[in-house]
């Protein structure tokens, strides 16, 4: 499953990222490449354990995902030689979570070259991802065609819509269709932070509220994630 979330200003959707990371991060067998838009302050707290760090520039955000890359290559390469078709627990592998705070800043960064070169693994990874157990999360304020292209937002099968300032935003989150049944990001009310509608599987959309961790809890978990790393012995250690 690869997620996206979308929504307007504080929406909610940076801690919504953070829960999602806390529960990949918390299993030490987890690789997690971190990029922040934001310039780093996001996703601060995570830094012991993300690879190579938190990435906030384009050209480390783009080497951690060429990096995430040539892990599900070698991934690819186990399961041609075992004739496994996905990765699954006990083969040695851990999750391999791609987490993306504010897509835009990468995605209409003003150098063309660099953009590319950033989008060129980040749709290797949500296309042939998934066998090899690679995930990956990104959140946005504008996920319109106009910012994240569409080859790359149709990649995320699990879509979180929170508040959107507009109908067309709600239905770009949650694909089209869906203000029009009803399902309106939009009409959730300003100061609910968190507040959603999620959609994963086949079932609709579900409106839900995310759960709220504080900096300080964030700061613990990310502390006792990074003491589990260094204290558990990982596959890839
Ligand atoms: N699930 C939640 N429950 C309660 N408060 C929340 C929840 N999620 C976020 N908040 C609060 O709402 C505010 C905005 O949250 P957050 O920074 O995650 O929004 P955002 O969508 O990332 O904002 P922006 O895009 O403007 O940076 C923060 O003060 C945060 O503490």
């Amino acid at each position: 499953m690869h997620t996206i979330i979308g929504g307007g200003p504080d929406a909610g959707k940076s801690v919504s990222l953070h829960t999602l990371i806390a529960g990949l991060m918390l299993d030490p067998a987890t690789q997690g490449v971190l990029i922040d838009g934001k310039r780093g302050v996001e996703l601060a707290c995570w830094e012991q354990v993300a690879y190579g760090g938190i990435r906030t520039d384009i050209d480390s955000a783009t080497a951690g995902l060429q990096w995430a890359r040539d892990q599900m290559e070698e991934r690819y390469g186990y399961l041609a030689a075992s004739g496994a078709r996905k990765i699954t627990r006990g083969m040695g592998y851990g999750v391999l979570a791609v987490v993306i705070d504010e897509l835009a800043t990468f995605t209409l960064h003003p150098e063309k070259k660099k953009r590319e070169a950033f989008l060129v693994p980040l749709h290797e990874l949500g296309a042939r991802g998934r066998a090899a157990a690679v995930r990956v999360i990104a959140a946005t304020q504008k996920p319109g065609s106009d910012v994240v292209p569409t080859y790359i937002r149709d990649l995320f099968d699990t879509r979180w819509a929170l508040r959107c300032t507009t109908r067309e935003a709600s239905d770009t989150v949650l694909g089209s269709g869906w203000a029009t049944r009803g399902v309106d990001a939009s009409t959730i009310p300003l100061g609910s932070p968190g507040v959603g509608y999620l959609l994963a599987g086949s079932a609709g959309p579900v409106r839900q509220k995310g759960f709220y961790l504080s900096d300080r809890q964030l700061s613990d978990l990310a502390a006792y994630a990074a003491e589990l790393r260094a204290t558990t012995l990982t596959p890839w250690r």
